[in-house]
């Protein structure tokens, strides 16, 4: 029976039965391709497959202490124009080479935005920004555009929200987070344990870190949960646990935490849970309040604490081509302006490239003091 025939509300049966009890606020169901489709049609080829096994180990590395440089995840707040992030990704490309002995960069490209209130949740879910939510284009246009960047030679950064969702693009993702609205919850945890790269977890919207701290205990575990083949099958799915799992602190509501005191409380946080302390601060979010003005200066303030040596591998921004950000209105695509976001304000790309210098000078001033990270000394 459809499912449209199982919502009517048949206000003739005087007896519920199996059909009229189910799917009663279901509205439609439809077939996706499947994983396997969507990345036969889009494959990965041999060079983009090294770059991102490259990527993930030195990632690790950094993450570890192993490697001096510093992790910058830096890119749009979300992707709603292909042709935008890709030009952004050739600038971030050059800018990458440049600075590959003291930065180890990769381009954020999020693709399915976890929301406050509502709003557009992504170019996954709803691609062609008008609710048609045709997801099939939207899975497809986030594979060519991974594949897309790392042709650039540049490794891609992702946020995974719907648990799905990775078997279609995670073979070309080499750094990845879970959100600060997703921190807690128990099937995003799983699903980080099984994933392929290294995986953040937010402090919460409210400022708690224990529970990404938590969140990395648990993502180290293995598991067992529901998922699907890559057939589109109904599956379980067994994983062996994430080890390079990494807390990511991103301030809260009216809070921030990227201060050198909450940088060493977290670590400190970590080191009791019996994980290495090493951390990715997140310029943006609460630590910016949103303010892409604002979150160029916390750059800049964490360009020193990486240079006094406090224990940061990693840090994140958010920057597009254009300053600022833009509202996504009814008129759609034909009324945004290129290369601006349509979600939290970016920094612009000049300011950009000119903060990715002083974070490379930080980076080598703490080398020429010689001081480490903290993991350097305990792994
Ligand atoms: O990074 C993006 C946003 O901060 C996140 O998706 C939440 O956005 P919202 O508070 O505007 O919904
Ligand atoms: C939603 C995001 O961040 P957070 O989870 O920290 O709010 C994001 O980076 O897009």
């Amino acid at each position: 029976m459809s499912i449209t025939a199982q919502n009517s509300r048949r206000t003739g049966d005087a007896v519920p039965n199996a059909d009229t009890v189910s799917n009663t606020r279901v509205t439609s169901i439809q077939a996706l391709p499947t994983p396997a489709q969507v990345r036969a049609e889009l494959p990965l080829n041999e060079r983009a497959a090294a770059l991102v096994a490259r990527s993930r180990a030195e990632v690790e590395a950094v993450l570890r202490g192993d490697d001096p440089r510093l992790l910058v995840v830096v890119g749009p707040c979300s992707v709603h124009d292909p042709d935008a992030a890709l030009e952004y990704a050739r600038r971030l490309a050059a800018v990458a080479d440049l600075h590959r002995d003291r930065l180890l960069i990769v381009m954020r490209v999020y693709f399915e935005k976890p929301r406050s209130t509502g709003g557009w949740k992504g170019l996954i879910n709803d691609p062609h920004l008008d609710g048609t939510h045709r997801v099939a284009d939207g899975l497809r246009m986030a594979r060519r555009l991974l594949i897309d960047i790392l042709e650039l030679g540049l490794p891609v950064g992702c946020e995974f929200l719907e648990p799905t969702s990775p078997q279609y693009i995670a073979d070309a993702v080499s750094w990845g987070a879970i959100g600060a609205r997703t921190t807690e919850s128990q099937i995003h945890r799983q699903l980080a344990s099984g994933l392929s790269m290294p995986i953040g977890f937010k402090n919460a919207t409210d400022g708690d870190v224990q529970v990404a701290v938590d969140g990395c205990t648990v993502a180290g575990q293995r598991h067992v949960f529901f998922g699907v083949t890559d057939e589109g099958a109904a599956a379980l799915v067994s994983t062996s646990g994430n080890e390079a799992a990494h807390v990511i602190l991103r301030g809260g509501r009216g809070t921030t935490n990227y201060d050198s005191a909450s940088v060493a409380d977290a670590a400190a946080l970590l080191t009791r849970a019996g994980l290495a302390s090493h951390l990715v601060v997140d310029a943006s979010h609460g630590n910016s309040g949103k303010s892409h003005v604002r979150q160029a200066s916390v750059l800049r303030e964490l360009a020193d604490q990486v240079r006094e040596g406090d224990p940061i591998a990693g840090v994140m921004a958010e920057s597009f081509l254009v300053p600022g950000n833009q509202p996504l209105t009814d008129a759609g695509r034909s009324a945004l302006a290129y290369g601006q976001s349509i979600t939290d304000a970016c920094i612009g790309w000049d300011e950009t490239a000119a903060l990715l210098d002083e974070l490379a000078l930080a980076v080598q001033d703490r080398r020429e003091k010689g001081s480490v990270v903290p993991d350097q000394l305990q792994v």
